[in-house]
């Protein structure tokens, strides 16, 4: 088993994922057998998912498929109603903090403070990474957003607020990213901009999971898509 650090303040005890890369083509995650029951409906059965450092792996499907079910069952988030999920070759439930350590999960809301600005979100996020400072102004800048760091996000459009959730993606240190529909709402320089940026990740040796209803523009060294047929 990989070790983990921890780090204990007055206030909280925090696990500090082991830094990537690790060697490309490393098994990361996989689910057996998986099989998810939404109101009496069999969204998926016997279904096998793997992914490997430096992979992406796109999950696809038309609306209700299960796409997010199962995005949220490989985060941890839910229980398949049968089936196995693995971490780095040990059972999930065995290494359930090390995974949450090393995982990046995204869902389809924002999960931005919208009563806050887009700088204290951030400063929120950098605190719960156990990152270092580092230049905020010129990250939002970087995303679009100059001119805008001081106002609560709520007043943000839909677009920017989404450009505030994922810019927690430029300083995270976490090796898997699942991502629910990460380009929703955002026009076409900033989709260029995050699968660029996905790019640099995969070739860190980190690994991604997304759902999209959009075309991927960027061609990934290694990527693979899952289509989940839509069950009556
Ligand atoms: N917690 C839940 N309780 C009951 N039903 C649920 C739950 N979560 C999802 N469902 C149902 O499961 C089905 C699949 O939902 P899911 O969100 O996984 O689909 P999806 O493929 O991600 O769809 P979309 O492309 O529209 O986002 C839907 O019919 C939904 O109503």
């Amino acid at each position: 088993m990989r070790p983990i650090f921890i780090i204990v303040d007055s206030q909280s005890v925090v696990i500090t994922p082991q830094p990537f890369p690790v060697n490309p083509g490393q098994l990361i995650l996989q689910g057996t057998a998986l099989s998810c029951i939404r109101q009496d409906r069999v969204l998926f059965e016997q279904l096998n998912v793997s992914v490997q450092a430096g992979e992406l792996v796109q999950i696809a499907g038309k609306n209700g498929a299960g796409k997010s079910s199962l995005l949220r069952i490989l985060a941890g988030l839910a229980q398949p109603d049968d089936g196995q999920l693995g971490y780095q070759q040990h059972s999930l439930s065995d290494v359930a903090a090390e995974y949450a350590a090393n995982l990046c999960y995204i869902g389809h809301q924002s999960g931005i403070h919208e009563q806050l600005t887009a700088l204290e979100n951030i400063s929120f996020w950098r605190a719960a990474s156990e990152v270092d400072q580092a230049d905020d102004f010129a990250l939002l800048a970087k995303l679009g957003l100059a001119g805008l760091e001081d106002i609560p996000c709520r007043m943000l459009s839909a677009g920017q607020q989404r450009r505030v959730s994922l810019a927690r993606l430029w300083f995270t240190r976490r090796q898997l990213w699942i991502l629910d529909e990460p380009f929703t709402a955002l026009d076409q320089s900033a989709i260029n901009m995050l699968q660029q940026h996905f790019v640099e990740h995969l070739q860190q040796g980190g690994a991604i999971v997304i759902t999209t209803h959009q075309a991927l523009s960027v061609s990934f060294p290694h990527q693979t898509t899952l289509e989940l047929a839509y069950r009556w």
